[in-house]
């Protein structure tokens, strides 16, 4: 397995007095999908936000695919980490499913134009992310659980191997959660990614994560596989009794 992410001793602080991240070290590497756990404030998304280099001024280093990510270019950042945000997004209203998703090809384009392989790729993930016969529709149009399979759609465009996700499914139904993560499957077998996402849901991180970071005021508590991962380890973490359920086998639940 190659370590597409290297992380080593990175703190981080938006003020002086508190440390939000504090001397974090770990590896991503090809082929896993790796959920960030802990409990509101714990420093999920600062982490996130530090990997996809958004937030500067911290101490250690975050190395992407062998270059500090202090040494990229943020266009060529794009190229090789596709970062879907928390935040709500916003698409023109004139935006038709296809136009968003072939938008994932933006860093690429040459002269300001897609190529013909663009096009071809283009094809191939609407079908993958079953958006084939949404295509021509009008962004706005659609239900959010569709619109977020567009925008993995387009994160896929780019055809990159390190995926970084911000609360995902923090608003999709059960069914849409599910479809999430098959769709997440297509970016680890098709390209062998690496997938780091932050989540809530603890059932769902168990289930289908291969591996968990679990952070407590910007410390790991636990960084192993998840179906390792105790029910002790959780409640420290989550500052409260979790249950047997949330670390038995969870077929049943879905
Ligand atoms: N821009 C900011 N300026 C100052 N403090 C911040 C800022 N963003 C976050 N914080 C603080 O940093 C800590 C970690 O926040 P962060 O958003 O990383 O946690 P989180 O685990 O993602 O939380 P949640 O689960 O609620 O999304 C919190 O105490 C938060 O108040």
């Amino acid at each position: 397995m190659n370590d597409v992410c290297i992380v080593e001793n990175l703190s981080f602080s938006y003020s002086p007095s508190k440390r939000i991240i504090d001397r974090l070290s770990f590896k991503i590497s090809n082929g896993e999908i790796v959920g960030i756990l802990g409990k509101n404030g714990s420093g999920k998304t600062t982490l996130i936000n530090l990997m996809t280099g958004f937030l500067k001024n911290y101490s250690g280093s975050i190395t992407i695919k062998g270059k500090d990510i202090e040494d990229y270019s943020l266009k060529e950042r794009a190229r090789v980490v596709s970062y879907i945000q928390q935040s709500r997004l916003s698409i023109p209203d004139y935006y038709s499913v296809e136009d968003f998703v072939l938008e994932g090809r933006r860093p690429f384009r040459k002269f300001g134009f897609y190529t013909e392989k663009d096009y071809e790729l283009l094809e191939k993930v609407l079908e993958q992310c079953s958006l084939g016969s949404y295509k021509t529709q009008h962004i706005n149009e659609i239900s959010g659980g569709e619109l977020q399979r567009c925008v993995f759609a387009k994160a896929l465009m780019k055809q990159c191997d390190l995926f970084i996700f911000d609360e995902p499914t923090s608003a999709m139904d059960i069914k849409y959660q599910k479809e999430f993560f098959e769709l997440l499957s297509i970016a680890k077998q098709e390209l062998n990614a690496a997938i780091v996402l932050s989540i809530h849901d603890i059932n769902l991180s168990i289930k289908y994560c291969d591996r968990l970071i679990v952070l407590n005021s910007g410390k790991i508590l636990y960084d192993g596989k998840s179906k390792f991962v105790t029910k002790e380890i959780l409640s420290a973490a989550f500052d409260t009794l979790v249950s047997e359920e949330c670390t038995a086998p969870l077929h049943f639940y879905y």
